[in-house]
C-alpha cells in the first residue's frame, strides 16, 4: 500500500474555511505533519477536528489548542480523517435507492439526484465537449427517471437508462462536482489578517514591469490580491494613462457614473464626500449597486500636504470575530436585506443609485463569506424589516463595527505616487485621514469576474 502524509500549512490564521479541509494535501499515507505557526489559539482546535485528533482546551474559554509546540509536529495518519482521496479508501461502494443513488467513494459519501445523473451525462450526444456546454435538453427528462442498471469499476460509475442510453462518471469528477465533495471545498482560499498579520506576512509589491512583462509577476501580485485582498505595484509611472494599462492587464474596467478612469481631487466637483478634504470611515464603495464594484484601484499622483493616510481593514477578519462571539449576530448580518443609496445633485451629475442586500453575504451551501457592503454614509433608510428585528440588527451592526475599529486590525498606508494599490471592494474596506493642501488621486473600477479569470488561466485557485 502507498503511504500518506498530509502536509497542513497554516500560514499565518485561520482561513474562514480552511478548516474544511480545501488546504490538505497528502503525500504519503503514514503520518500527518502539521505545521503550526503564530497565533494556534481557535485555529488548532479547527484543525484539530478536521484531522480527528483531541483538542486540548487551553485557560482561556473558547480557545483551543492540540496541545502541540509550536513548530512542526508528526502526529500518525491513523488518528486523521482527510476526506481527500487516499488510497486505501479508493474502494467504491454504492447502493441505489428509491430516489437516490448513494456512492461511497474518496472518504466522501455523497448522495445523487437520478434526473442530476441524467442531466450531468457528459456523452458526446447530452455534452459538447468542445465547446464545454450542454446539449441536452434537461426538461425532456423524466422527472421520474431511474437508471436500469448500475455498474462500478475502479475509476468508473456507469448507468443504463430505461431508454438504453449508457451514462458514465470518473469517480473523482464526481467527487469534484457532487454537493458533499463542494461543501468541503472553499471557493477562494485566504489569509484573514489584521495589521500585525499583514506586517509579519511581508508580503512584497510587484514591481511594475514584472507584472506587466512576465507571468510570474502577475502571478504573484494575483496571488497576493486573491490570499490577503489587497496588493501593490511600484515604481509605476505616475499618470492616469500608466495606470490604466496596469489596470487592463488584469481586468476589464468596469465603468460606472465616475467614468472608466477617474481623477479626483478636493474639488467638490461631484456630490459625495470624496471629493473634499474630510476624513472618511472605513468603508467599501458603490454598496448602492446591485453587483458592487469587484475591485478599487487607487493610484495617489500627487500630494503636496499634509494627512491623507488610506486607512485599509480586512472586512472578512472583522466579520470572523463576530461569528466566533456572537454566531447569531452573524446571522443576522447576513440575512437581513438593506438599501444603500446615491443620491446626486450637482451641477450637470444627477443620479439615483439603489442596491439591495445584506452587510454579510454567503454562499448557502458553504457558508463561506464572499461579499460584505459596508458603507455608514450610504446606507439607506432602513424600511426591508420589522422594528424588533431592526433593534436586533443595530446590535449586530455595533458589533461588527466595534470589530472593524479595533486599532489592531487598522493598516494605514500613506499611498505615494508610482505605488498603485488594488483593493478587493467585496472584502477589504478602505478609508482615508483628514488632509490639507492639493493632493489627486486616479484609479479605476475592475469588473471581478474578469480579475478572478486571469487568475484561473494562470492556475491559480479563483
Ligand atoms: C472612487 N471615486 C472617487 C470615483 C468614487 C467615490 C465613490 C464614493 C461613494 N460614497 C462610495 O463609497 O461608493
Ligand atoms: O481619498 C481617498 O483616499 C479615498 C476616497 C474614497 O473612499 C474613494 O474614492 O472611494
Ligand atoms: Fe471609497
Amino acid at each position: 500500500m502507498r503511504q500518506a502524509r498530509c502536509s497542513v500549512q497554516c500560514l499565518h490564521r485561520n482561513l474562514s474555511c480552511f478548516d474544511r479541509g480545501a488546504e490538505l494535501e497528502i503525500e504519503d499515507l503514514t503520518l500527518v505533519k502539521v505545521s503550526l505557526p503564530l497565533h494556534e489559539g481557535m485555529w488548532c482546535r479547527r484543525l484539530a477536528c478536521l484531522l480527528g485528533l483531541p483538542c486540548w482546551r487551553s485557560g482561556r474559554a473558547g480557545h483551543g489548542s492540540l496541545g502541540l509546540p509550536r513548530g512542526t509536529r508528526t502526529v500518525p495518519a491513523a488518528a486523521a480523517r482527510c476526506h481527500h482521496t487516499a488510497p486505501e479508501s479508493l474502494s467504491c461502494a454504492w447502493q441505489l435507492h428509491g430516489d437516490h443513488l448513494e456512492l461511497r467513494y474518496a472518504n466522501t459519501l455523497m448522495r445523487f439526484d437520478f434526473v442530476w445523473l441524467r442531466d450531468h451525462c457528459r456523452s458526446a450526444s447530452c455534452y459538447n465537449a468542445k465547446t464545454n456546454q450542454r446539449s441536452l435538453d434537461t426538461a425532456s427528462v423524466d422527472l421520474g427517471i431511474k437508471p436500469k442498471a448500475v455498474r462500478v469499476d475502479e475509476t468508473t460509475l456507469f448507468l443504463t437508462w430505461p431508454d438504453g442510453h449508457v451514462t458514465r462518471y470518473g469517480l473523482e469528477w464526481l467527487v469534484k462536482n457532487s454537493y458533499e465533495g463542494q461543501k468541503q471545498r472553499v471557493m477562494h482560499p485566504r489569509i484573514l489578517w489584521n495589521a500585525e498579520i499583514y506586517r509579519q506576512a511581508q508580503v512584497p509589491s510587484v514591481d511594475c514591469r514584472s507584472f506587466l512583462e512576465t507571468d510570474e509577476g502577475l502571478k504573484e501580485f494575483l496571488q497576493n490580491f486573491l490570499l490577503y485582498g489587497i496588493a501593490f505595484v511600484e515604481n509605476v509611472t505616475p499618470t492616469k494613462e500608466d495606470t490604466q494599462i496596469l489596470a487592463e492587464r488584469i481586468s476589464l474596467i468596469r465603468e460606472t457614473i465616475y467614468g472608466r478612469m477617474w481623477y479626483f481631487t478636493s474639488d467638490f466637483s461631484r456630490g459625495d464626500t470624496a471629493y473634499t478634504k474630510l476624513a472618511l470611515d472605513r468603508h467599501t464603495d458603490t454598496t448602492y449597486f446591485q453587483e458592487p464594484c469587484g475591485i478599487q484601484v487607487f493610484h495617489c499622483l500627487k500630494h503636496e500636504g499634509t494627512g491623507g493616510r488610506t486607512l485599509l481593514v480586512d472586512g472578512f477578519y472583522a466579520a470572523e470575530q463576530v461569528l466566533r462571539q456572537a454566531p447569531d449576530q452573524f446571522e443576522l448580518l447576513s440575512k437581513v436585506p438593506l438599501k444603500h443609496e446615491y443620491v446626486e445633485n450637482v451641477g450637470d451629475c444627477h443620479n439615483h443609485m439603489i442596491g439591495v442586500g445584506p452587510v454579510l453575504n454567503v454562499y448557502p451551501w458553504n457558508n463561506e463569506l464572499y461579499l460584505i457592503r459596508y458603507n455608514n454614509y450610504d446606507r439607506a433608510v432602513i424600511n426591508t424589516v420589522p422594528y424588533d428585528v431592526v433593534h436586533r440588527w443595530y446590535t449586530a451592526h455595533r458589533t461588527l463595527t466595534a470589530e472593524l475599529r479595533r486599532p489592531e486590525n487598522e493598516l494605514w498606508v500613506k499611498l505615494k505616487p508610482g505605488k498603485a494599490l488594488f483593493i478587493d471592494n467585496w472584502r477589504v474596506l478602505h478609508g482615508r485621514e483628514a488632509f490639507t493642501g492639493y493632493r489627486q488621486l486616479c484609479g479605476c473600477y475592475l469588473t471581478r469576474d474578469d480579475v478572478l479569470n486571469t487568475a484561473r488561466l494562470l492556475g491559480l485557485q479563483a
